[in-house]
């Protein structure tokens, strides 16, 4: 399966981001206030956007099951993943609807939903895009369950966060590679290899969206 191979080329990436500082601060529920702060702005427009972006594949798809599945999906990223935001606001101590307000496309943010745009716009099957969005509930569902491994989490705040992309990732995740297997068995190898690229940049992207929000990166701070 195409989608297997491309989950084992990004295995290193995951394991990467899973030693950096964003999430070590989660494994040690001692991530600093600050960082989540700047992940929450950072994280309220990206779901904003990938719900616009769901519905830009809308007319790439002529199965009903499909669109109906699209549909529930928006549902789940305007009103579903704010648990795991408030799991993260409630630890930081801070007021979720006020800090959201501030939001802003930070550099690395903004690349990486200008990345998942230009394959809506710039190809006509879905399966370009997906490949560009499905590491968006992929790498947490992988990095959850690699923390939830460790079983040490009791008594830590962020476990629900744990908790949240260790249940609720894998019926979108079985959904998004069976469209992305289906295109692969006649796509050229050419299309091929923009599949697979455009799937390693976006674990990269939220490699560096965790360090951006660690990092406070801003675009003043060039
Ligand atoms: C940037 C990013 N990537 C992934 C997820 C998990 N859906 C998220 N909330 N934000």
């Amino acid at each position: 399966m195409f989608t297997k191979q491309l989950k084992k080329e990004v295995e290193p990436i995951i394991e990467s981001i899973y030693n950096d500082p964003f999430i070590q601060g989660i494994i040690h529920g001692n991530l600093k206030k600050e960082a989540v702060k700047h992940y929450l702005k950072a994280d309220s427009l990206y779901l904003n956007e990938f719900a616009k972006i769901y519905s830009l594949l809308i007319p790439k798809l002529d199965d009903r099951k499909g669109i109906q599945f699209l549909l529930g999906q928006i549902d789940f990223v305007m009103n579903g993943e704010v648990d795991a935001h408030y799991t993260l606001a409630d630890y930081a101590g801070i007021d979720y609807k006020a800090v959201i307000e501030e939001g802003e496309w930070y550099p690395s943010s903004d690349h990486y939903i200008k990345h998942m745009y230009y394959n809506a716009y710039r190809y006509s099957d879905a399966s370009f895009t997906i490949c560009a969005m499905a590491p968006c509930p992929y790498v947490y569902q992988q990095l959850a369950l690699k923390i939830a491994e460790r079983n040490d989490l009791e008594g830590n705040p962020l476990k629900p966060w744990v908790d949240f992309y260790c249940t609720n990732m894998d019926e979108l995740i079985g959904h998004l590679d069976r469209w992305v297997d289906e295109f692969s068995e006649t796509a050229s190898d050419e299309e091929l290899n923009i599949l697979r690229k455009n799937f390693v940049e976006s674990c990269i992207h939220e490699k560096r969206f965790f360090n951006m929000s660690y990092n406070i990166e801003t675009w003043e701070g060039y």
